[in-house]
């Protein structure tokens, strides 16, 4: 009889996150922006998409998060989040599934928050929608989730206002807001690009954390390749709605194959990233 210890064990992870193929087009013009985009994510790996301005990093965001603006669809492919093929899904089907499975933090904290109402409610009013808690456990989860996200004081900055809070501090909020109900995916499009340096090593090191500590799997989008070596397993590089190169990061980032990747490189090279580059080849 066979021992149990030499069945093969099944290592394959389902994904959390898989986009195949997927074609994004402008009804009105016709015009194709993003031309054939395929990734898959498992959870608590990282997934980096860069390119320059305009090459259709935030139209593939919105995409599998169900939002395109007005007048833009998914022409071909697919998108499964967590085994749904969001295609498939209701209007209220895709708002559940925003937040509960798939959230997003920005660039620009502040527009996401409402000015006149203090910061930590608007946390827990997430908590409570989205978790159906009451207001006291929803108030007390919120003080949990500024505590996660590294707020040194959550009473105090629970009670404030939008403009009484630092860039790095609002989007701390915002992670907190976008990781109130647990999802399985964050995606962090340009979301460090407007902070300083400090900070933005500080809010790539929470990302991480979450990464490490829940299995969140995050899809990273930065303009950015020092961000992007510093946080993810594979990466995708972008230009004109195409993917020209994608791989392993630092597959991509040490053996780059195509020549705008190369030329990406080179332009970041002051930035820091033959700092990072040297580390990781040591
Ligand atoms: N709301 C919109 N209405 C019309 N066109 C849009 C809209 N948003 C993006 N586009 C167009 O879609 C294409 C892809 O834009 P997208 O925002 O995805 O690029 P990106 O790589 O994220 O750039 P950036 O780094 O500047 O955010 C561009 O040609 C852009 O002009």
């Amino acid at each position: 009889m066979t021992a149990l210890t030499e069945i093969p064990v099944e290592t394959t992870v389902d994904p959390v996150l898989a986009v195949r193929d997927v074609r994004i087009r402008g009804q009105v013009d016709g015009r194709e922006i993003v031309k054939g985009v395929s990734f898959t994510l498992a959870p608590g790996k990282v997934v980096g998409i860069v390119g320059e301005s305009g090459s259709g990093k935030t139209m593939t965001c919105r995409a599998v998060l169900g939002i395109l603006p007005p007048r833009f669809e998914v022409a071909d492919g697919a998108i499964h989040v967590a085994g749904q093929d969001v295609s498939a899904l209701s209007q209220a089907e895709l708002t559940e599934l925003r937040g509960s499975t798939i959230s997003a933090v920005f660039q620009d904290p502040a527009s996401y928050l409402n000015p006149s109402i203090p910061v930590g409610k608007q946390v827990a009013e997430v908590v409570k929608v989205k978790k159906g808690f009451g207001r006291r456990a929803a108030r007390q989860r919120a003080l949990e989730l500024l505590a996660a996200v590294r707020l040194r004081d959550p009473e105090l900055v629970y009670g404030q206002y939008a403009h009484e809070l630092s860039g790095g501090m609002l989007q701390r909020v915002l992670i907190a807001a976008a990781i109130a109900a647990d999802p399985r995916v964050l995606i962090a499009d340009e979301a460090t690009t407007a902070l300083d340096v400090t900070v933005q090593a500080e809010i790539l090191d929470l990302l991480a954390d979450l990464r490490d500590d829940s299995g969140l799997a995050l899809v990273v989008v930065s303009h950015d390749l020092a961000v992007v070596a510093q946080l993810c397993d594979e990466v995708l590089v972008m230009r004109d709605g195409e993917v020209v190169e994608q791989g392993p990061t630092s597959r991509v980032l040490y053996q780059p194959e195509h020549e705008y990747t190369r030329l990406l490189i080179s332009e970041h090279e002051q930035y820091g990233l033959d700092r990072f580059l040297a580390r990781e080849g040591s």
